[in-house]
């Protein structure tokens, strides 16, 4: 019996802080190459707060309003291309309210077919002064299969991707923007999401550096025996693989994790 196979490109870019004209711009220019390559992908995949980058204290005056700009430009993507985008996060202010953290997914038709604002803010970066939390898990169908979202900080709840898993999730996507010099609790924290819950880990960060800040890349996609599939450098990039969903089962059925849980001790 075959089982679904998916091919992925992960857009690792750098993000100019609060210039939103030239980050839709250069997302534009990486997804154009993404789409023009002998693997053409079936899902691409975005960092986080791509749009605005962390420029916080403006991000009122330039997020984006209600996510119009960013649903337009990328529902006529992947209807024209026939992908599926999980399209990073962007700053997407509200009109009844609050600037949010927020992932959009497109199916390969253009429709929106899911979205997840961040639900753990991040006070290091200061967040909480001027982001509103979501208040509710993101999952997506790809390929016929389940999978959830976690943005950047949120790796570092575990019970979030227990929970993601337990409702039947097999892929867990990830945009960051995750700085130095944190990158071995980057890749630490991936891994052992990838482990413990036995499914594919797709991490999609930013490179570069805004003002003081500097970020990694080092974009990550982790198969369920949390062996590494696909590792980006440092800089601006495009990573691709070519995922086989049946190897969740496979891991699941050869070290039975979820059976042997005790959840009436713990
Ligand atoms: N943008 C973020 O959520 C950054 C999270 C981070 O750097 C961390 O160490 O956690």
């Amino acid at each position: 019996m075959t089982t679904p196979r998916l091919r992925l490109a992960l857009l690792q870019m750098h993000v100019e802080a609060g210039n939103p004209d030239e980050n839709y711009r250069k997302l534009a220019e990486l997804l154009e190459q993404a789409v023009n390559a002998p693997d053409k992908p079936d899902v691409i995949v975005f960092p986080e707060m791509w749009n605005t980058g962390y420029a916080l204290d403006r991000i009122e005056q330039i997020a984006d309003i209600n996510g119009e700009r960013t649903k337009a430009m990328l529902s006529a993507f992947s209807r024209k291309h026939g992908v599926q985008i999980v399209g990073g996060s962007v700053a997407e202010k509200r009109e009844d309210g609050g600037v949010f953290n927020t992932i959009y997914v497109f199916d390969n038709k253009g429709e929106v077919q899911a979205d997840y604002s961040k639900i753990h803010l991040f006070r290091l970066m200061e967040e909480e002064k001027h982001l509103s939390a979501g208040n509710a898990i993101g999952t997506l169908d790809v390929a016929g299969e389940k999978a959830g979202m976690m943005i950047c900080y949120d790796i570092r709840f575990p019970e979030l991707a227990r929970k993601l898993a337990l409702s039947g999730a097999k892929v867990l996507f990830v945009p960051a923007q995750w700085p130095n010099p944190r990158l071995h609790h980057w890749r630490t924290l991936l891994l052992a999401r990838a482990i413990e819950n036995q499914m594919y880990v797709i991490a999609c960060n930013r490179c570069g550096t805004s003002g003081e800040t500097s970020f990694f890349g080092h974009s990550l996609i982790i198969d369920p025996w949390g062996e590494i599939v696909a590792e980006a450098g440092e800089t601006e990039t495009i990573i691709r693989a070519e995922i086989d969903l049946g190897l969740v089962n496979e891991v699941r059925g050869r070290i039975p994790v979820f059976e042997d849980r005790r959840p009436t001790l713990y």
